[in-house]
C-alpha cells in the first residue's frame, strides 16, 4: 500500500508542475494551485515548508532558469517578490488554506506562527473546532517533516518488506536533496527494532508539539531481547497506530488523488500553455534567427558599407590630399605667376612712364612736328612751284642733254682721234727724247761727291774737291798741293766737267730725278746701263742701291718701271718685268737671288730657253741666243710684278750679299753687283713692241796697286778689279773709236754688258763718285780723269730695239 502512493516528494519533483505553478507569471490564472498548496500547507510544518521550498529550489536548480524565457519585467517582478519566489503563491493560497483546515489539526496552527497574529488566530479558531486526529497524525508522521522515500525506506527496512520484496523507488533528486537534509527522527528504530525513543534534537521538541493535536505515537514497553510477549505488544500498538493512519492516509491520498487529478488538468492546460508558449517561443526564436540573420546581414552590410565608406573616405582623402597638392601646386603657380606679373607689371609701369615720357616727348615732337609740317607744307607749295618751275626747265633741260649727248657723241669721236694723236705725239715724244738724249751724248757722265764722314770732318778745310761758284753745275775742281825740290809749296787745279756734277748735298731725289729719263727710254725699248764708278767708300753702293730711308737708283727705277707700265695699261701696253741680280768677283758670276736651298715660286732660273731648279751650286755662264742678245744661263730670274715682288727681289739679293760678306771680308767692296731688268711690251691697240734692257751696275773699287799695298788675296782682287775696269775702258774707248773690234770678252764685266755698251745703240750713264776726303785726293783724280775719257767718248746713236 505504501509503494502505491506516490511519494509527495515524486509530486513537488515534478519540476514541470511545481516550477510551471511557483513560477507562473503574474498574468496567468492560478486556480489550480489551490488544492496543491493548501495540501501542502496542512500537511507540512516549519520545517515542511523549508523542505518545500528546498525541493523546489532542489528542481530549480536542475531546471533550466525559467528566466531566460520570460519578459524582462516579469523577472524583474518575480525577484521583487522574495528570494524563494513563493511569497506571492502563499499569499494568494491563504484562503484555501482557511477552507482546508476544518479537516486538519490543530498542528496546522503551531506551523503558521510565524505568520501574522490576525491569521494565526483564525486559522486556530477553525482547527480547534475541528480537531482531526488525521492532521495531527500526519504531523506526528512527518510526512511531510521527512521525505516519504525516507519514512518508507526506514519502515520498510524495520518492516523487512521493503527491503527484501520490492525495490525501492528511485528518490528524485529533490528526496535526496531532502533525505540529506534531515533524517525523519520520529521513524528511527533502535538496533532492536524498537522506535528511537531518543529526545535530541528539534524532532523531540516538535513530536512533543504535535503530540497535543495528533494521535500520539504508541508508547512502547521496555522489555529484554527475549521478552517476547512485550515486543508482540508493542508491535500491536504500532500496528494499530499504523492502521489509523493508513486510514488517514487514504482519505489523504483520496484527496490528493483528486488534487492530483486537477493537477494534472491544471497541468495538461499548463502543458498546452507551454506547447503553445513553445510554439510561439520557436516562432519567436525563427523571428530571432530570421532578425539574428537579418541582423548578421545588417551588420554584413554594415561592415559592407563601412568597409565602403572606409574606401570612400580613403579616396575622399587621396583625392583631397590630390585636390590639396593640386591646390598647393596652383598656389605656388599662382605665386610664380603673381610674381612673374608683379615683375611684368613693374616692367610695364616703368615702360609706361618711359612711354608716357616719350608721349610727352613726342607731344613735343608732334606739336613742334606740327609747326615743321606746316612750314613743310609752306614749303611744298614753295617747292611744288619750283618744281613745276623746274619741271619746265627739266624739259628744257633735257632738250639740251639731248644737245649735249650728241656733243659728246661727236666729242667721243674726237677723243678717240685725239688718242690716235696722242699716241703719234707719245711716239714723237719718243722719238724727241732720244733726240734730246741722243744730243747729251749716248754715253754720259754723272760726277757726285759724297759728304764728308764722321771721321773725316777733321779734314773739311782742307778739301781737295772744290765745286765752283759760277753758275755751271757741270763742273768740278780738284786742287792738288805739291812740294818742289826746293820744298817751294805750289797747289795745282784740274778742273772737270761732266754731264752732270752732283755736290755733297745733293739728294738721292735729285740725282734720281736725271735719271729717270733714261730708264724712260728702258720702258721705250732701248738698253740702257747706269753703272757707278769710284774708289772704294766713294759713295757708289749708295747711289745704286741706297739705304731704307734714302733709296737709291735700282729700287727707284724698278718702282718707277712698274708703275709706268701700270699707267701705259690704258695706252695698250702690256709689259712683262723680269729682274736678275749677279755679283762678279774675281771674274766669277755669283746669282745673288738664288734661294738657299730651293727655289722661290717667283723666281725662274733663265738657262736661255730652258733649264730652272736649284741655281745655288750651278755654274753661271754667259752666251748669247739666236737673235745675238747676251744672257746668264742658269742665272735667276725672278718676275716684277708687283711692288711686293720688287721688294722681295731686293731684299734676297741683299741677304746673298750680306751671307757673301760673312765669308769674305768686305767683299761687296770687292765685287760688280749687276742688276738687269728685262723689259718686254707689247701695245694691244698698235700691236707695236719693244723689248728694254736696263743695267744697274755697281762697280768694285778701283785701287791703285802702289797705294794701296794689297798683298796675297787682296792683290789678286785688286788685280782683278783693275783688270775688268780696264776692259770695260777698253771696251768704251774701243766702241767711241768706232773700232772694228772691241774687246768685250776680255772681262766678264764687259762680256755681260755686250748689249748696253756695244754698237753705239744704248744707252750709257756712269756715275763716278768722288770721295772728299784729302787722302782720297790722287784715287780722285784718277777717277775724274777715267770719267772725263768716258765722257769723250762717242758711241753713236742708240737704236730703239723691238721684240
Ligand atoms: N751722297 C752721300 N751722302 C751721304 N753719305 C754718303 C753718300 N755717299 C756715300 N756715303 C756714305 O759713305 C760711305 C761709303 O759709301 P759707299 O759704301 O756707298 O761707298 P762705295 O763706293 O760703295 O764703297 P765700296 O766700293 O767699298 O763698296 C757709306 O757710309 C755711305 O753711307
Amino acid at each position: 500500500m505504501v509503494s502505491g502512493l506516490r511519494p509527495p516528494t515524486q509530486l513537488s519533483a515534478n519540476p514541470k508542475g511545481a516550477t510551471s505553478a511557483i513560477t507562473k507569471p503574474s498574468g496567468l490564472p492560478l486556480p489550480s494551485t489551490r488544492p496543491l498548496v493548501a495540501a501542502a500547507t496542512t500537511t507540512t510544518t516549519t520545517t515542511t515548508a523549508a523542505t518545500v521550498s528546498n525541493a523546489h529550489a532542489g528542481v530549480k536548480r536542475k531546471q533550466p532558469s525559467p528566466d531566460v524565457d520570460l519578459p524582462q519585467p516579469e523577472r524583474v517582478k518575480r525577484r521583487a517578490g522574495g528570494s524563494n519566489g513563493h511569497a506571492p503563491v502563499a499569499l494568494q493560497s491563504r484562503p484555501a488554506t482557511s477552507k482546508l483546515s476544518a479537516a486538519r489539526g490543530a498542528g496546522i496552527t503551531a506551523t503558521r506562527a510565524p505568520h501574522g497574529a490576525g491569521q494565526r488566530r483564525g486559522i486556530i479558531a477553525k482547527a480547534a473546532a475541528v480537531p482531526s486526529a488525521r492532521g495531527a497524525g500526519i504531523a506526528r508522521g512527518g510526512l511531510s517533516a521527512r521525505p516519504i522515500s525516507t519514512i518508507t525506506a526506514n519502515r520498510a527496512r524495520a518492516s523487512g518488506v521493503l527491503a527484501r520484496g520490492a525495490a525501492p523507488p528511485k528518490p528524485t533528486a529533490a528526496a535526496k536533496d531532502a533525505a540529506e537534509r534531515k533524517p525523519a527522527p520520529a521513524a528511527k528504530l533502535d538496533e532492536n527494532g524498537n522506535p528511537d525513543c531518543g529526545t535530541d534534537g528539534e524532532d523531540g521538541s516538535d513530536d512533543a508539539a504535535n503530540s497535543s493535536d495528533e494521535e500520539p505515537p504508541p508508547v512502547l514497553k521496555k522489555c529484554q531481547s527475549w521478552d517476547t510477549k512485550t515486543k508482540l505488544e508493542n508491535l500491536q500498538a504500532i500496528n494499530g497506530y499504523l492502521a489509523r493512519k493508513q486510514k488517514h492516509t487514504a482519505k489523504k491520498k483520496a484527496g490528493l488523488a483528486r488534487l492530483l487529478e486537477e493537477e494534472q488538468s491544471r497541468s495538461r492546460e499548463l502543458d498546452s500553455q507551454r506547447k503553445s508558449l513553445e510554439d510561439q517561443i520557436l516562432a519567436n526564436k525563427g523571428t530571432i534567427r530570421k532578425l539574428n540573420t537579418e541582423i548578421d546581414e545588417i551588420r554584413a552590410e554594415g561592415r559592407r558599407r563601412q568597409q565602403q565608406h572606409e574606401e570612400e573616405i580613403d579616396d575622399l582623402k587621396r583625392q583631397h590630399r590630390r585636390r590639396v597638392e593640386d591646390l598647393q601646386d596652383q598656389i605656388a603657380d599662382l605665386e610664380r605667376r603673381n610674381s612673374k606679373l608683379s615683375e611684368d607689371l613693374r616692367q610695364t609701369e616703368k615702360d609706361l612712364g618711359d612711354e608716357r615720357q616719350q608721349v610727352r616727348h613726342l607731344d613735343g615732337t608732334v606739336k613742334k612736328l606740327t609747326t615743321e609740317l606746316a612750314e613743310l607744307e609752306d614749303t611744298y607749295r614753295t617747292l611744288k612751284t619750283q618744281f613745276e618751275h623746274l619741271e619746265g626747265t627739266l624739259a628744257r633741260r633735257n632738250d639740251q642733254i639731248a644737245q649735249q649727248k650728241a656733243t659728246i657723241e661727236a666729242r667721243d669721236k674726237e677723243i678717240a682721234s685725239l688718242r690716235l694723236q696722242l699716241h703719234k705725239e707719245e711716239m714723237v715724244r719718243r722719238s724727241l727724247h732720244n733726240t734730246i738724249q741722243e744730243l747729251k751724248g749716248n754715253i754720259r757722265v754723272f760726277c757726285r761727291i759724297r759728304p764728308l764722314l764722321a771721321d773725316e770732318l777733321a779734314d773739311k778745310d782742307k778739301l781737295p774737291i772744290k765745286l765752283p761758284e759760277c753758275d755751271d753745275e757741270n763742273e768740278v775742281e780738284l786742287w792738288q798741293q805739291s812740294e818742289s825740290a826746293t820744298g817751294k809749296m805750289s797747289s795745282k787745279v784740274y778742273p772737270f766737267k761732266f754731264d752732270q756734277v752732283f755736290g755733297p748735298d745733293s739728294t738721292q731725289d735729285e740725282v734720281f730725278d736725271e735719271v729717270s729719263q733714261l730708264i724712260q727710254s728702258a720702258l721705250d725699248g732701248y738698253p740702257v746701263c747706269i753703272f757707278a764708278y769710284g774708289q772704294t767708300g766713294s759713295g757708289k753702293t749708295f747711289t745704286m742701291e741706297g739705304s731704307d730711308k734714302n733709296e737709291g737708283i735700282i729700287p727707284r727705277a724698278v718702282r718707277q718701271i712698274y708703275e709706268t707700265t701700270e699707267r701705259l695699261k690704258e695706252k695698250g701696253w702690256e709689259y712683262t718685268l723680269e729682274g736678275q741680280f749677279v755679283e762678279i768677283y774675281n771674274e766669277t758670276i755669283q746669282d745673288l737671288l738664288v734661294v738657299a736651298g730651293g727655289q722661290d715660286t717667283t723666281v725662274t732660273a733663265n738657262s736661255g730657253g730652258g733649264g730652272g731648279g736649284d741655281n745655288s751650286k750651278k755654274k753661271l755662264e754667259i752666251h748669247r741666243d739666236k737673235s745675238g742678245r747676251t744672257y746668264i744661263k742658269n742665272v735667276t730670274t725672278t718676275r716684277v710684278d708687283s711692288t711686293d715682288a720688287v721688294n722681295r727681289l731686293l731684299a734676297q739679293a741683299a741677304k746673298n750679299r750680306t751671307v757673301a760678306a760673312t765669308l769674305c771680308n768686305d767683299r761687296s767692296s770687292r765685287s760688280h753687283s749687276v742688276f738687269t731688268l728685262r723689259i718686254s711690251g707689247v701695245n694691244v691697240i698698235t700691236s707695236e713692241s719693244c723689248a728694254g734692257q736696263l743695267n744697274l751696275i755697281d762697280l768694285a773699287g778701283s785701287e791703285r796697286l802702289s797705294q794701296s799695298g794689297a798683298q796675297g788675296e787682296r792683290l789678286r782682287e785688286t788685280q782683278a778689279i783693275n783688270k775688268s775696269l780696264a776692259c770695260l775702258g777698253d771696251v768704251i774707248f774701243a766702241v767711241g773709236n768706232g773700232d772694228k773690234h772691241v774687246p768685250y770678252r776680255n772681262s766678264k764685266l764687259t762680256h755681260l754688258l755686250q748689249d748696253s755698251l756695244g754698237g753705239g745703240n744704248s744707252k750709257t750713264l756712269m756715275f763716278v763718285c768722288i770721295s772728299p776726303s784729302p787722302t782720297s785726293a790722287q784715287e780722285s783724280l784718277c777717277s775724274l780723269r777715267f770719267a772725263t775719257k768716258v765722257n769723250s767718248c762717242h758711241i753713236g746713236t742708240a737704236k730703239r730695239q723691238s721684240s
